[in-house]
């Protein structure tokens, strides 16, 4: 059970179930940091549904952009529920032909996110989907990426933001979307 966190819609009652299957591990990846990992939540199938529904739901879009890794799996699933396809904006070293990269600035060091050639077309609009937004260097990153490929981000989405990061301020210009917040 994870405690302090809460739904944004609260009518979300499946949502609001799934928040039990949360886990919070201390001092991970490092020390000082409470580490809160959706895997059992993308684990149970009533979960997985709740938050593939409400991360799209009411939003036009044409196609879904998952952050790497654990956006992948969610992005994929969303797209699958709303009828459009996916892209996975990748870690650098992975894709064979990069259409475009962009570097940001994390806690500690710098991060590069690329886009992988021949899935992104001009005027697209695009839901940008990852699992926790934190200090939000990757989300708004990810923003940045599309609008940079001539791309527009409809909603970037997340399933938890960690408000105490005040992530959301590195977003600037963009519309928000967390299920949960913590
Ligand atoms: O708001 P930020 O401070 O940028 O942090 C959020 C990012 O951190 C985690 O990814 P991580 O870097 O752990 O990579 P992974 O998903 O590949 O494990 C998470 O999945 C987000 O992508
Ligand atoms: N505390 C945290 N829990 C899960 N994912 C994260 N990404 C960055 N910080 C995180």
């Amino acid at each position: 059970m994870a405690p302090g966190i809460e739904v944004t819609d609260g009518d979300d009652l499946a949502l609001k179930d799934s928040i039990r299957l949360i886990r919070e591990v201390p001092d991970f990846p490092e020390p000082g940091v409470l580490f809160r990992d959706i895997s059992p939540m993308l684990a149970d199938p009533a979960a997985l549904r709740a938050i593939t529904d409400a991360l799209g739901r009411g939003l036009e879009f044409d196609v879904v952009a998952g952050v790497e890794a654990r956006g992948f799996l969610l992005g994929a699933a969303v797209a699958q529920a709303f009828g459009t396809g996916v892209i996975g904006l990748r870690k650098p070293g992975k894709l064979p032909e990069v259409a475009d990269r962009i570097s940001y600035e994390l806690e500690y060091g710098r991060a590069t996110l690329e886009l992988p050639a021949d899935t992104l077309r001009t005027g697209q609009r695009v839901l940008v989907v990852d699992d926790v937004l934190a200090t939000g260097g990757t989300l708004g990153a990810a923003c940045r990426l599309i609008r940079q490929a001539g791309a527009e981000v409809t909603t970037a989405t997340v399933v938890m933001e960690l408000t105490a990061l005040e992530g959301r301020d590195k977003i600037v210009g963009e519309h928000v979307r967390a299920l949960l917040r913590s």
